[in-house]
C-alpha cells in the first residue's frame, strides 16, 4: 500500500513538472510572439532580414559571407545595402579627368589595402580609416567611392543615412553599432556616407536628444576601428558642405579629396567618354562644346549628350510621321519601324548643332530655376 502510493506520487510528481514545463514554454512563446508584434520594427526588420539574405546568397561561394550566418536582427538592416566588388558596376574607367584624384586614391588607399603585408612594417602608410571626398554635386564623388572599392576590392556598404535618423526604427544606437558590427565581419570593406553633413553636422542645441547620442556613438565606434591596426574598414563620406561639417568628424577623416567643377579640358575629356560609343556627326568639336560649357558639372554634360541625342529621334519621327498618309488610318506606333536594324540606319548621327541647342536650352532652364553651377553662364 505505502509502495503504491510512493510509485504514484512520483508519477504524479513527474506528469506535474511536464505539464508545468510545457505550461513554462508555451506561455514563453506566446510572451515572446507577442512582443515582437508589438514591436514596430519588427516589420521592417523582417524585411530587412529577407532583403539581407537574398543579398548573401546572390554574393554566392564566398567563405566569409557564409561565415555570416550569425547576422544579428539590426546587421541585417545594413546587408541588404551591401555590394561585392566584383559587382560594383562603376571602374576608373568610366571617370574622365579626375586622373590626379585617382592617383592620389591609389597611393594612400587602394594600395595599402592591397598590399597590407607590404606596408604593416609602417603605421604611417597604413590606409586612413576615414576618407572625405568634398565638391560640389554631380562631379563624380559617389563614382569614385565605388570605383575605389572595386579596385581595392573590398566590400561596400552604401549606407543610407535616413535608416539611422529614421524614427520610426527608434532604435538609432543599435542600429549605428549594427553598421560597424557588420563592416567589421565584412572587412576589407569601405562604408560609404553620401551627404555625410545631413548626419554629421555640427552639433548644436536644436540635436534631437536621441540623435546626439547616435552621433557621439557613431563617433565612438569609429574611434575603435582607428585604434586597432588590423580592422581595414573605411568609413569614406561624400558632401557638397564641408563646412557643415563637425570639427570632430573632420578630425577622424584625414585624407580628403575636392573633386570640383572640371576645367576646359576636364569638360572635353569627360565629353570625349560619354559621347565615345555613340553615333556622333563628323562635325561634333569636342573642344568647342568644352569651351562653351564653363561651369558644367559632369552630370550636367550627361545631361547635355542626352538632350542633343534625343533631337535625333525627333527628327526621325518627324520623317516617318510625314511619310504616313493622314488618312490612311495609320496608328502612331506604326509609324516606327519594327526593323531595329532599319531603325538604326534610318537615325542620323548626333550633331554639333543638336548639342549646341540642348546646351542653350539647358542653360535657359537653368536660369530659370536659378541652377547652382549654370547661373553665372552667359547666353549664347
Ligand atoms: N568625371 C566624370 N566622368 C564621367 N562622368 C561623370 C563625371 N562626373 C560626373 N559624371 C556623371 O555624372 C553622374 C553623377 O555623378 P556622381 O553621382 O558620382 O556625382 P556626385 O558628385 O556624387 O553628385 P552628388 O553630390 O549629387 O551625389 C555620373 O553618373 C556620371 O554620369
Amino acid at each position: 500500500m505505502g509502495g503504491d502510493t510512493q510509485t504514484f506520487t512520483r508519477v504524479d510528481v513527474i506528469s506535474m513538472i511536464i505539464r508545468i514545463a510545457l505550461l513554462t514554454g508555451v506561455t514563453f512563446f506566446s510572451v515572446k510572439w507577442m512582443i515582437s508584434q508589438l514591436d514596430p520594427t519588427n516589420k521592417q526588420k523582417k524585411t530587412a532580414k529577407k532583403k539581407a539574405d537574398e543579398k548573401l546568397r546572390s554574393l554566392g561561394s564566398n567563405k566569409s559571407i557564409h561565415a555570416m550566418s550569425d547576422l544579428e536582427d539590426f546587421d541585417h538592416v545594413f546587408a541588404g545595402h551591401l555590394v561585392d566588388p566584383a559587382n560594383i558596376p562603376v571602374s576608373w574607367s568610366d571617370i574622365a579627368g579626375l586622373e590626379d584624384v585617382i592617383r592620389e586614391l591609389r597611393e594612400t588607399v587602394i594600395l595599402p589595402i592591397q598590399k597590407k603585408e607590404l606596408f604593416a612594417d609602417s603605421q604611417l602608410t597604413q590606409p586612413p580609416k576615414g576618407v572625405l571626398l568634398h565638391g560640389p554635386p554631380g562631379c563624380g564623388k559617389t563614382m569614385i567611392a565605388k570605383a575605389t572599392a572595386r579596385e581595392a576590392r573590398t566590400r561596400f556598404i552604401n549606407l543610407d543615412v535616413s535608416i539611422l535618423t529614421d524614427k520610426w526604427y527608434g532604435e538609432s544606437q543599435k542600429l549605428a553599432a549594427a553598421v560597424f558590427t557588420l563592416a567589421v565581419k565584412l572587412q576589407p570593406c569601405i562604408v560609404f556616407i553620401d551627404e555625410i553633413d545631413s548626419f554629421l553636422r555640427n552639433r548644436n542645441a536644436h540635436d534631437h536628444e536621441a540623435t546626439a547620442m547616435m552621433k557621439a556613438q557613431f563617433m565612438s565606434l569609429w574611434d575603435g576601428l582607428i585604434t586597432d591596426p588590423n580592422c581595414t574598414v573605411i568609413v569614406m563620406g561624400a558632401t557638397n558642405r564641408p563646412q557643415d561639417l563637425d570639427r570632430a568628424i573632420l578630425r577622424r577623416m584625414p585624407a580628403t579629396f575636392h573633386i570640383g567643377l572640371p576645367n576646359i579640358h576636364q569638360r572635353r575629356q569627360i565629353l570625349r567618354l560619354i559621347l565615345e560609343n555613340e553615333p556622333t556627326a563628323e562635325d561634333v568639336d569636342l573642344n568647342r562644346m568644352a569651351k562653351m560649357t564653363e561651369n558644367f558639372s559632369g552630370s550636367d554634360l550627361r545631361e547635355m549628350c542626352r538632350n542633343a541625342s534625343v533631337y535625333r529621334v525627333r527628327d526621325y519621327m518627324k520623317v516617318e510621321s510625314g511619310k504616313s498618309s493622314p488618312g490612311a488610318g495609320t496608328s502612331k506606333l506604326c509609324m516606327v519601324t519594327d526593323n531595329e536594324d532599319e531603325f538604326h540606319d534610318a537615325l542620323r548621327p548626333i550633331t554639333n548643332d543638336d548639342l549646341i541647342m540642348s546646351l542653350n536650352k539647358m542653360k535657359e532652364s537653368k536660369l530659370l530655376t536659378g541652377g547652382l553651377h549654370l547661373a553665372k553662364l552667359d547666353m549664347d
